[in-house]
């Protein structure tokens, strides 16, 4: 299984990676959470932790039940919006967006391993500040309608292939589904990161599946 395979790191330290990036949707219940994110972690790449309603405690608390099921799988574990809390449970990395802090900080707090996200929206300059200020990955959507977040931007796909010269892994989001994640991966996308076409699934183990069938056209 090729692409269930977590981050490898090559030779320069750099972060590599390709397939599914998951990320949650919020779920207060902690229980139902954990048994979905199980479900798909055979199968994807990377899980961002990514909860815009719950509290602190409860944030926290998510994060301590599901930090040992990526362990399980190798899966590196990345925590939205907040670096601080990325650190304080132990995670991989986290993934700012344009109001969610400094990346520089973020960096030199979290370490020259963790993974560190950034959004770009639709703008490749936003893309060369971000890798310039520690960004391990850079993100760009929202590439289709979504009814999981507010988007007021829209990439075309081929900034995708515009980021290549930046050397660090290009991520797509926004409405993504099995049907039009072949076009975003030819055009350059190393990982497609989605919340409701895994987690919206009554079967999210076999919706993330189908999204790997975009990183292997043919089969
Ligand atoms: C992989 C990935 N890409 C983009 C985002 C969006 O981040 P942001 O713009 O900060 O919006 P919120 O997710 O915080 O609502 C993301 N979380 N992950
Ligand atoms: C969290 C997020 N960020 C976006 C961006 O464009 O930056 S789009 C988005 C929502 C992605 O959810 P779904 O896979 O359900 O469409
Ligand atoms: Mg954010």
């Amino acid at each position: 299984m090729p692409l269930s395979h977590p981050t490898r790191r090559g030779e320069t330290g750099a972060v590599r990676a390709r397939g599914l990036y998951a990320i949650t949707p919020d779920i207060a219940d902690g229980g139902l959470l954990l048994a979905r994110v199980e479900a798909a972690l055979p199968w994807i790449c990377w899980l961002q932790y990514r909860n815009k309603t719950a509290a602190p405690a409860l944030r926290r608390a998510q994060l301590d039940a599901l930090l040992p099921a990526c362990r399980a799988h190798g899966v590196p574990l990345i925590v939205n919006d907040d670096w601080r809390l990325a650190a304080d449970c132990g995670a991989d990395g986290a993934h700012l967006g344009e109001d969610d802090g400094d990346l520089r900080a973020a960096r030199a707090a979290l370490g020259p391993d963790a993974i560190l996200g950034a959004s770009c929206y639709d703008s490749l300059a936003l893309a060369r500040q971000a890798v310039e200020s520690g960004a391990s990955y850079v993100a760009f959507g929202a590439f289709f309608d979504t009814t999981t977040k507010a988007t007021t931007r829209r990439p075309d796909p081929a900034m995708l292939g515009g980021a290549a010269a930046l050397g660090v892994p290009r991520v797509a989001i926004g409405g993504i589904t099995p049907d039009n994640a072949p076009q975003l991966v030819a055009a350059g996308a190393d990982l497609v990161a989605v919340v409701s076409g895994v987690f919206g699934s009554a079967d999210p183990a076999a919706a993330a599946q189908a999204y790997l069938r975009a990183f292997t056209p043919g089969d």
